[in-house]
């Protein structure tokens, strides 16, 4: 069992703003939303979740790694472990991730939120069909793996994923850790991990 730490509190909404300078007059009057915004996900964005999360998965593989009940059960329990990026308002990829308590990730860690520990799980990343290969999922997740260096206690983030999607993980700082316990049907995946202290850069550059 590894050591507890504290939940940290939520994420406030950040945006990537337009400089003033380059908004149109009309666009400084008028009310609308934010061009981009980076928060903590809820409750409330589960549909929205699921839909990308269905697109995603099941059409490719007939089986999504969360459930809408399961997403809706993780942003109840750890809204602090998730990250959505909206464009005017609408989810365009988002981040769940969950509390684990052991080395390496086992089968029950698909529907176990462990609270308090220094190891984030992190279940699905999905970005938008029609906002792919552009970029997004890259920068979604080092946003995310900021913003956790920045949380209290936390130490390392595991996922699995299939062997294809290992070179995208290696960009951002994961290693392979080798065959995962986890299946999913037929499937088998690959354990990743990234360690979030260490690297005095990243902390430095990290804005906390
Ligand atoms: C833990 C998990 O959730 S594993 C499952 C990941 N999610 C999915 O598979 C759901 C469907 N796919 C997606 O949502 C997205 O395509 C993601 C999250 C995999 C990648 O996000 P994108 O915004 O499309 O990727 P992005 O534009 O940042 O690409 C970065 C690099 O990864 C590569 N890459 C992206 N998607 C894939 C893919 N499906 N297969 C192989 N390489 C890929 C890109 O070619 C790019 O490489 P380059 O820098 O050499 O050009």
């Amino acid at each position: 069992m590894e050591q507890r730490v504290r939940s940290p509190p939520l994420l406030r909404p950040f945006f990537l703003k337009t400089p003033s300078s380059m908004q149109s007059p009309r666009r400084q009057r008028r009310h609308t939303l934010p061009a981009s915004e980076f928060r903590n996900l809820t409750p409330q964005d589960a549909i929205s979740v699921f839909e990308i999360e269905r697109e995603a998965f099941v059409s490719v593989s007939g089986e999504c790694p969360l459930t809408l009940e399961e997403v809706l059960s993780f942003l109840s329990q750890c809204p602090e472990l998730s990250l959505g990026w909206f464009e005017e308002g609408q989810l365009v990829a988002f981040i769940i991730g969950s509390g684990w308590d052991k080395e390496r990730l086992a089968q029950e860690a698909m529907t176990t939120h462990i609270p308090d520990t220094p190891t984030v799980h992190i279940h699905v990343l999905s970005v938008h069909r029609q906002c792919r290969q552009q970029g997004k999922g890259s920068i979604l997740l080092w946003r995310y793996l900021q913003y956790l260096r920045c949380l209290p206690g936390l130490r390392r983030v595991l996922l699995v994923c299939e062997e294809f999607l290992v070179p995208f993980y290696r960009k951002a700082g994961f290693q392979e850790r080798g065959p995962s316990a986890i299946t999913v049907g037929a499937l088998s995946f690959v354990e990743m991990e990234c360690q979030l202290r260490g690297a005095a850069y990243a902390r430095r550059n990290s804005g906390c």
